[in-house]
């Protein structure tokens, strides 16, 4: 049998059981195997072109950004205009055929944007150029969801379902859960809160502790392990399409941004919340007695601390460090004598003292 019709079977077994406490934990296996097959598909299978010639694009730059959507909702249309890279845009469905990198340049960072293929319903079971599409969609830091503001609503969950269907989590946090298995087989099963809807039932051969209260499905994620926790912004183009009414809607909902390419509307503000969603901090350096450098800067990840700074500033410097000056919104008087640890923010200004 092949992986598709195993599938097919195991959901069928799913749609027939009932739900309620009793199947609960049948249920839950049926899913974990669903799940297993559905990821499996993803793997690239032996014999030409498998990868998909065309979408093994390096990542470079400071993070990558997918544009991901349904065919002719105008990505290439929008990396064409973001950057200076050109890609062909066209009325006529699945124009684009490959991904193709341009990049974006915004408060000191470069930031990979790349145009894919257009996927549909059933993508995540090898339509279209689904499979590769959503390989690369697991590789960025945020993913661009392009819907088309004239279309049905509908687009919207039909794509979150393909992506959820291969193990990608949308704007979701990766569950606290210290989860692993014992080799010699074995069961310990320790939870830090009140757990309402998990039970050791569910548990084989492993060692698990469960920090927060969640649900069946998320453990089951936790326990396959490849699960892609990902930033998603939604954005709705075409707006020069609709009433003003339906804009005022769209432009309401959660991790929205409405936007029109052709009439370079809202373009800037897309940047800006790509920017933020990708919770990357600009932080500057300076010497003693001189100005910081406030053209350069480093670009870093929210949370990094001192240590993460000197190392992008340099490979040994960590170990010639002494403390560092820092001067900004991370200290409570500026400026402030730090360690390694100290936790830095957006626009902080250090200098690193060596030891002598
Ligand atoms: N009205 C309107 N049309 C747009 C806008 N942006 C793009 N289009 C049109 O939409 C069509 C599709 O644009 P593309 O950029 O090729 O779309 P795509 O998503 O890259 O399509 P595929 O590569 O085929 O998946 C073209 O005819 C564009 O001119 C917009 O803001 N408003
Ligand atoms: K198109
Ligand atoms: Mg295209």
């Amino acid at each position: 049998m092949g992986i598709l019709e195993k599938i097919a079977e195991i959901e069928k077994e799913i749609s027939r059981t009932q739900k309620n406490k009793a199947t609960e934990y049948h249920l839950g296996l049926l899913k974990a195997k669903l799940a297993k097959y559905r990821v499996q598909l993803l793997e690239p299978t032996k014999g030409a072109g498998a990868k998909g010639e065309g979408f093994d694009v390096m990542k470079s730059g400071d993070a990558r950004v997918a544009l991901i959507g349904f065919p002719s909702v105008g990505k290439s249309t929008l990396l064409n205009k973001l950057t200076k890279t050109h890609s062909e845009a066209g009325a006529y469905e699945f124009t684009t055929l490959t991904c193709i990198p341009g990049k974006i340049e915004y408060n000191g960072a470069n930031i990979q944007l790349l145009d894919l293929p257009g996927i549909i319903e059933g993508a995540s079971q090898g339509k279209g150029r689904g499979r590769q599409v959503i390989a690369v969609a697991r590789t960025a830091d945020l993913i661009v969801m392009m819907l088309d503001a004239t279309k049905s609503r509908q687009q919207r969950y039909l794509l979150e379902r393909e992506l959820e269907a291969v193990g990608i989590r949308l704007n979701c946090e990766k569950p606290n859960v210290y989860f692993k298995i014992k080799k010699g087989g074995g069961i310990s099963f320790n939870a830090t809160v009140k757990l309402t809807q998990l039970n050791e039932k569910m548990i084989f051969n492993a060692e698990v502790l469960v920090r927060e209260d969640i649900s069946v499905d998320e453990f089951i994620d936790v326990v396959l392990g490849n699960r892609k926790y990902i930033k998603c912004l939604f954005v709705y183009n075409k707006i020069d399409s609709i009433t003003i009414e339906e804009l005022d809607k769209l432009a309401h909902e959660h991790n929205t941004i409405v936007i029109s390419c052709e009439m370079d509307l809202n373009l800037d503000y897309l940047i800006d919340q790509i920017w933020k969603h990708l919770n990357l901090l600009r932080v500057y350096t300076k010497k003693r007695g001189e100005y910081p450098d406030l053209v350069g800067g480093l670009i870093v990840r929210k949370g990094a601390s001192v240590e993460h700074v000197c190392h992008a500033i340099h490979r040994s410097l960590v170990d010639e460090f002494r403390y560092a000056l820092v001067w900004g919104t991370s200290t409570k008087h500026n400026p402030q004598r730090v360690g390694l640890a100290h936790i830095i923010d957006n626009e902080d200004v250090i200098q690193v003292v060596k030891k002598k």
